[in-house]
């Protein structure tokens, strides 16, 4: 037990961290130049408001150099008065004393609130600038992270962020000036008392470097563990359903208390070793004030200062550590605030979906015809998942994907819509290279219902109106009836206006796939994208889906992820894919005369939907 709790002491804590952050000088100067990074690009955001961060700053001088000022008043005030020394009226004294002490609150008032608007600025643009950023990512930055660690990095390490320049950054600006200030002051009265209160710094500065170099890395890890904990949790309650379902409550808690006991772990001793800095300073703090103290009255009793001046020391060692403490307290959370930084700076730096090149035009209108060309395409440069592929759709065909799973179905669909580009070949839209086409233009050509077609949080009217956004409510309802959704739309107590939460909960499986067909209908694309439902729905609901569906294809280039017989049966043009190839292409008379993979398939899985559907 004493030796996990010492650990920490020993070794900086945890140790994967600092071999991260690197022992050799040279991996040391790489992170002080992130740091230096960081802070520049953190400096570019409070920089837009450059006036407000110079009142700020201006407000910062004052209360600092008023800070000094109160003291020196005080000692003069002692020297003049109750040693008998005559000057001015007392009254003067305590107005002036007064004025200060006035005037050092009201300018700490101002550049704090001033300080609020400029930090709560620049996290709104930091803020709007990754939720951009987010958008402009490819699909493959989604497909290797968890949606909760992402959503940590816009929630928590912002947060983290605008919590530490609302406080802490003016704290230490206004410490670094105070510091300096009391320095030359004290150096001004007495060279010789101001050296015995030097005497600490070296200790202070010392141990803050020690305990700096142990909880930076904590705080990182600890902002890194909170991102992985959010993760877990959003992807435990987005798949409560399945946890159930397969009795697996146990293993989630289990695997939550591991995530859990880490942020307590890195978050525990995060503060327990900063805990150390103001207790150290406060040490040295009463053992400068002693010393101050005690030379100076020996001082006095020699008649080299006055007690006026042991007085403005005392209250000025006093002053002299609070920077320091403040600074020692600061800098963790300044280490935390930087640790939150970079994460959302590392966001911004994924490389964005690839521009469309220069000159890339929109496409006016399309016909449907779809034709690729000897593509090839891997996900991670590991071995091609599609290999050679060729064939080609003419407008308004209707061409089913089939093959076994991991065959490369869905991957197809994806470079034809461009969420992944192809490594090699052609792929082109009513022959032209969709390379040479504006992502958008050529997406806005298209449609998708998937399986799991996303519905969001808001009414049964707008989502379906997320096919065209500019769509009236004649359109809407149009849409809905082709689709064969009107009839349960308006079953529902509020109709169109009926709200739909998160991930369209409140409808079934079937009737969420008649909105997404009202989507795509509304949408009227030339080329449509369906994956076929392996979920079973009711018959009569699959008979509805069946029927929007047809009309939705009509007169459209339809790419289906086939399922069923009777889709691939119908289609024009079946493509058999297998471990990445294209190996068989025709309808289903030309593929199961052949007797190749297809009718092995036919007759080993399809018939038996066959019979079972009596056909
Ligand atoms: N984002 C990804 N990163 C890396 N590899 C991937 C990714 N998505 C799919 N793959 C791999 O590419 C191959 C083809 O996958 P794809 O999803 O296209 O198959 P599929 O034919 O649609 O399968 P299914 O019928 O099961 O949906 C598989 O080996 C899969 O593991």
């Amino acid at each position: 037990m004493f030796r996990e709790l010492v650990e920490p002491f020993r070794h900086p804590y945890p140790k994967s961290v600092i071999q991260q952050q690197g022992d050799s000088g040279r991996k040391k100067r790489a992170k002080a130049k992130d740091w230096s990074g960081t802070l520049g690009r953190l400096w570019s955001y409070l920089a837009q408001r450059k006036a407000k961060l110079t009142l700020v700053l201006v407000m910062v001088v004052f209360s600092s150099a008023l800070a000094l000022l109160g003291p020196y008043l005080l000692g003069s005030a002692v020297d003049n008065y109750l040693q008998g020394s005559g000057g001015k009226p007392w009254a003067l004294f305590l107005l002036g004393l007064g004025l200060v002490y006035a005037g050092s609150s009201l300018t700490s008032w101002l550049q704090n609130i001033w300080m609020i608007e400029v930090a709560q600025e620049t996290v709104y643009r930091m803020r709007s600038d990754l939720f951009t950023k987010l958008h402009a990512l490819p699909i493959s930055f989604y497909s290797k992270r968890q949606q909760g660690e992402i959503m940590s990095r816009v929630t928590n390490d912002i947060e983290n962020v605008s919590s530490t320049l609302n406080s802490s950054a003016i704290q230490i600006f206004s410490s670094v000036l105070t510091l300096t200030g009391t320095v030359v002051v004290m150096l001004y009265l007495s060279p010789i008392l101001t050296l015995l209160t030097f005497i600490v710094v070296p200790l202070m500065l010392f141990g803050m470097r020690w305990i700096t170099r142990r909880t930076g890395p904590l705080y990182k890890q600890r902002q890194k563990d909170l991102g992985n904990l959010n993760g877990y949790i959003e992807e435990t309650l987005s798949g409560q359903r399945m946890i159930k379902a397969f009795s697996q409550e146990e293993r989630v808690l289990r695997e939550f208390r591991e995530r859990n006991a880490a942020i307590r772990r890195s978050g525990f001793w995060a503060q327990t070793i900063s805990g150390f800095i103001p207790k150290l300073m406060n040490f040295l703090n009463n053992f400068s004030f002693a010393l101050v103290a005690g030379a100076g009255g020996v001082l006095a009793i020699y008649g080299q200062v006055t007690v006026g001046v042991i007085i403005v020391f005392v209250e000025y060692a006093r002053q002299f550590t609070r920077p320091l403490n403040d600074l020692a307290n600061q800098w963790n959370t300044l280490l935390s605030a930087i640790a939150g930084a970079e994460r959302v700076f590392e966001v911004m730096d994924e490389d964005e979906e690839a521009a469309d090149e220069s000159g890339v035009q929109p496409i006016d209108q399309v016909t449907g015809k779809v034709s690729f060309s000897h593509v090839y395409f891997s996900y991670e440069n590991n071995g091609d998942t599609l290999e050679d592929i060729s064939f080609t759709a003419e407008p308004g065909e209707m061409i089913a994907l089939v093959g076994p799973t991991g065959a490369g179905k869905t991957t197809l669909i994806q470079l034809l819509s461009r969420f992944y580009e192809h490594d090699r070949g052609t792929i082109a839209i009513d022959d032209r290279d969709i390379t040479a086409i504006r992502r958008d233009s050529l997406r806005s050509y298209m449609a998708f219902v998937l399986q799991d077609s996303f519905l969001f949080q808001g009414t049964i009217r707008d989502n379906i109106a997320f096919g065209r956004l500019d769509a009236s409510d004649a359109e809407i309802e149009e849409a809905a009836r082709l689709a064969n959704a009107h009839s349960f739309i308006m079953r529902l107590p509020h109709g169109y206006d009926q709200i739909l939460g998160l991930g369209g909960d409140g409808i079934s499986q079937g009737q969420k796939q008649l909105l997404a067909i009202a989507r795509a209908m509304l949408a009227n694309p030339a080329i449509l994208v369906l994956d076929e439902a392996t979920s079973s729905i009711d018959t009569v609901t699959e008979l509805k889906i069946q029927e929007g569906l047809q009309r939705l294809m009509k007169g459209r280039t339809s790419f289906v992820i086939a399922h069923r017989l009777n889709t691939i049966r119908q289609a024009d043009k079946i493509l058999v894919l297998k471990e990445g190839r294209l190996i068989e292409q025709g309808n289903h008379t030309a593929l199961l005369e052949q007797g190749g993979f297809y009718s092995e398939l036919y007759y080993g899985h399809f018939q038996e939907q066959d019979e079972e559907n009596g056909g």
